[in-house]
């Protein structure tokens, strides 16, 4: 009996050890950044990053500066904070930062899909085929028709369309923006009724795997949530299967695409399935959040929801709601909206907080802009989180925290691209989609999508809030790391489809 005791208390000794191990002895080398090790061994300071990244990453600035590296669980994270010297991270040349390794590690635990080596090239040529260009024409009319399914219903406006329905915004948008974005990328049946409730049945599901997602990337589910991811993963894989689903048509060229490419490649179908579920988290988990910070800002600020719907006036000529020419007038108007796409910059800006990682893969000597040079040790990570260090720099964004719906636009209305820090120009002033080679490919889709619904939002419906003096919530801290935020509590609105004459 002792014996066994004793057994069983060397192994805990040594798989405490071993996951103590790679903390305990690494002690900071010289030329090496700060290194903070937290005082918790094996652990680092997970905890505090896990339940509030941006707060962590404020103090660990305020105590280090610029350039630190701590230790997340078993691994060390350097995290970079000034954009003057992003440069030479994002466009690493020799390699010797990579992209692909983290977010293999990733998908493969999240959606349970083995990435194949050429993965990056197929995605990179679909979305340059399909998601920009003639091909981003094409699929924005098909975008258009979705949108108008999904806001009006498969037979138009009903009678009672001009009546004011209530809704939370944050799922109203979400689930607007999910419904058309998937039916524009995974296709439709013939039976739109169909299509809109299946949409909806997915909807929901998707919602419930978004809930629990920052909680399952850090390993914290409680037992009876890790069976319901596990249950969530397999139902996504089933509802997105071609196989499943023959009588789908209508599927986008750039899902068509990257399946057939896959399976050249010798992709099976079972991980074809998961491909699919992985496109789906990918292309849906972030317009629908933004969308509706963006409804909401406008909402908050009335001169900058004139300026918006002045624009949409301008640019639309008055189309009236179902006439047929509407469909392709719409699609080429979102190329002529300055002022909306100043409003979805500074959105995007204050609410998207992606993490960007690289793998460091082997020792590499980083050169600050301040001309300081640290060394970077091969195995480690590191990080950039622009939100804090870019978005939110007041000398870059002057009240950085304020919504200014002009803030992107220069006094003769084109596109504001020059922005300071330190009285230099920086090419990094807002990163919502990440930056170089893991650059979001659907960043033109995405913003076709949002801008569109807000375009149809503002011009065909009345909107107000239900209590107008409500603050803007504060985004739900859980998020942070991981791309464009939610609040912490639903906002209550009301709309109606304004009369047609
Ligand atoms: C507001 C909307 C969106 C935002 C803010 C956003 C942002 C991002 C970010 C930050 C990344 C990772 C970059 C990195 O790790 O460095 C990413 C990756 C990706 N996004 Fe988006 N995205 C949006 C919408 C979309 C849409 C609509 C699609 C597809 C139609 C899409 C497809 C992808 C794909 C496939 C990747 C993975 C790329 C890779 O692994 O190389 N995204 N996105």
């Amino acid at each position: 009996m002792v014996i066994w005791g004793l057994v069983l208390a060397a192994v805990l000794v040594a798989i405490l050890g071993y996951l103590c191990l790679p903390g305990l002895f690494r002690q900071r080398k010289p030329q090496e950044p700060p290194l903070d090790k937290g005082s918790i061994p094996g652990l680092g300071h997970a905890m505090a990053f896990r339940k509030n990244m941006l707060e962590f990453l404020k103090g660990m600035q305020a105590k280090h500066g610029d350039v630190f590296t701590v230790q997340l669980g078993t691994q060390f994270f350097t995290f970079v904070m000034d954009p003057l010297s992003y440069g030479p991270i994002i466009r690493n040349a020799k390699k010797s930062l990579d992209f692909t390794q983290y977010a293999q590690e990733l998908v493969q635990k999240v959606f349970g899909y083995q990435p194949l080596e050429n993965d990056p090239v197929v995605m990179h040529s679909a979305s340059t085929k399909y998601l920009k260009g003639d091909g981003l024409e094409e699929l924005n009319k098909v975008l258009l028709d979705r949108m108008f399914l999904v806001l009006l219903g498969p037979r138009g406006p009903g009678l009672d369309a001009s009546c004011w329905k209530e809704d939370g915004l944050f799922h109203f948008c979400y689930n607007s923006l999910f419904k058309a974005g998937y039916l524009s990328l995974f296709g439709c049946t013939k039976d739109k009724e169909w299509d809109l409730l299946q949409a909806e049945e997915i909807f929901k599901k998707f919602r419930r795997f978004d809930l629990l997602f920052p909680r399952f990337v850090y390993s914290l589910l409680g037992p009876l949530e890790w069976i319901e991811v596990g249950q969530l993963q397999r139902l996504f894989h089933k509802m997105l299967s071609v196989r499943q689903n023959p009588e789908k048509d209508g599927v986008s060229n750039w899902m068509n695409y990257m399946r057939h490419c896959l399976g050249e490649c010798g992709c099976s179908q079972d991980m074809l399935d998961k491909f699919n579920f992985m496109m789906l988290w990918a292309s849906q988990g972030n317009t629908g959040p933004t969308a509706f910070w963006a409804l909401l800002f406008l909402l908050k600020h009335p001169e900058a929801m004139q300026a918006v719907k002045e624009e949409a006036a301008e640019v639309m000529h008055g189309t009236k709601l179902g006439a047929t020419q509407s469909f392709t007038f719409l699609v080429s108007a979102l190329q002529r909206t300055p002022v909306l796409d100043s409003a979805m910059e500074e959105t995007l800006r204050l609410v998207a907080a992606p993490t960007l990682l690289r793998v460091v893969q082997e020792d590499y000597t980083l050169k600050m802009a301040s001309g300081h040079e640290y060394l970077l040790r091969h195995g480690d990570r590191v990080a950039i989180f622009p939100y804090l260090s870019v978005h939110m720099d007041p000398d870059i964004h002057p009240d950085p925290s304020t919504f200014k719906y002009n803030r992107f636009l220069n006094p003769d209305g084109s596109r504001k691209m020059n922005f300071y820090k330190a009285g230099k120009k920086t090419h990094y002033y807002n990163m919502p989609w990440g930056s170089g080679v893991s650059i979001c490919p659907g960043r033109f889709f995405a913003l076709s999508e949002m801008k569109l619904f807000v375009l149809l939002m503002v011009t065909y419906f009345h909107l107000e809030l239900v209590d107008p003096d409500t603050p803007a919530p504060p985004i739900d801290p859980r998020r942070w790391g991981f791309g464009v935020t939610q609040p912490s509590y639903e906002v209550r609105f009301r709309y109606r489809l304004k009369p047609m004459d």
